[in-house]
């Protein structure tokens, strides 16, 4: 039966639906591609709500949402309420974009970010932060929580990320994939220097001020949601990666397409496993404990990144 594009097929006590487009192609959710003008009908909307322009676009990572507690003259957008946004559906991930200033500098902050493994595709899960470029945003801040594969990272550690590796764009799964429109940036974007180098370098002297114990290294993002094998994560640590999660890149290569200035940086909420004798498990639950843990000092460090930048 088809009804408004739409096909339902009964099997028994199941339906597929399938979608189709005006001529009869088959069509995906991820022909659905949101528009550049969809983007700016919410970016309008969030205009309307919000009599300042955000500086910088912060996404906060796994257990990291109370980063936007720390904002003065909160404005708090849920999801659900934003045309085009998609739904938070992780725990640690409370779903609303939170407007205010950090260290008198106006930012906006994801609380609550979109993974693959919810089931949105790539350029869903970024979509947040064109429409952060949209509202005037010049930076990107993208926080994750991850697993230590470097064996002088301990957890609670903070690691600046200085490079990634594309794990999923080897696949050909990419946030840029489908057409290209050049107001957001051009069809072949580099990556050779996604990470600002200057904002990486005043981290550092930052992080020693809050006594944040610091290391730089690679972030490689796999889809999720299991955590990894044994001989998963021995192959990431031979390809270079020091840490490894579910978020960041895809984010990233979006606001690089998009000409953002970014700085990303993982906290190191476990050990990655890497030995066949040992019997802990990583859970989620341990994520969001590490990122209570760290709290204050996480907020500190990041207020701190945040004026850097508003006085550049
Ligand atoms: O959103 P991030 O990348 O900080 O969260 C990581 C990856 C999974 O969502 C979760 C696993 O515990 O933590
Ligand atoms: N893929 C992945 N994501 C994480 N997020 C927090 N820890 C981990 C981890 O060990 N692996």
């Amino acid at each position: 039966m088809t009804t408004n594009g739409v096909k339902v097929n009964g099997h028994g006590n199941t339906q597929n639906i399938e979608y189709f487009g005006d001529n009869g192609q088959h069509k995906t959710e991820d022909d659905n591609r949101s528009t550049y003008e969809s983007l700016v009908q919410t970016a309008d909307f969030l205009k309307r709500l919000v009599p300042f322009k955000p500086e910088i676009g912060i996404i906060c990572g796994s257990g990291m949402g109370s980063l936007a507690d720390a904002l003065r003259d909160k404005i708090e957008v849920p999801y659900e309420r934003i045309p085009h946004f998609p739904r938070s559906t992780v725990k640690g991930h409370a779903g609303a974009l939170v407007f205010g200033y950090l260290a008198d500098v106006p930012v906006v902050c994801m609380k609550g970010r979109f993974h693959y493994y919810e089931g949105y595709p790539l350029w869903k899960c970024s979509l947040p932060v064109r429409v952060m470029k949209l509202l005037g945003a010049s930076h990107l801040i993208a926080t994750n929580a991850a697993g230590g594969l470097n064996p002088n990272y301990r957890v609670g550690d903070v690691m600046l990320v200085k490079d990634h590796i594309n794990l999923m764009g080897f696949a050909g799964n990419n946030p840029l994939q489908g057409p290209n429109d050049e107001r957001f940036g051009p069809r072949f974007p580099p990556m050779n220097q996604a990470y600002d180098r200057d904002l990486i370098t005043a981290a550092k002297k930052v992080a020693q001020e809050v006594g944040l114990p610091i290391h730089e290294g690679v972030y490689t993002c796999l889809g999720g949601p299991n955590f990894e094998t044994v001989s998963e994560l021995r192959m990431l640590k031979m390809l270079g990666a020091d840490t490894v999660g579910m978020s960041t890149v895809h984010e990233v290569i979006t606001a690089r397409h998009c000409d953002m200035t970014v700085f990303a940086f993982s906290l190191i909420t476990n050990e990655c496993i890497t030995d066949y004798d040992c019997q802990e498990n990583p859970n989620h639950e341990e994520v969001i404990d590490v990122g209570k843990m760290r709290e204050e000092v996480l907020k500190n460090f990041v207020q701190r990144v945040v004026k850097h930048i508003g006085g550049k």
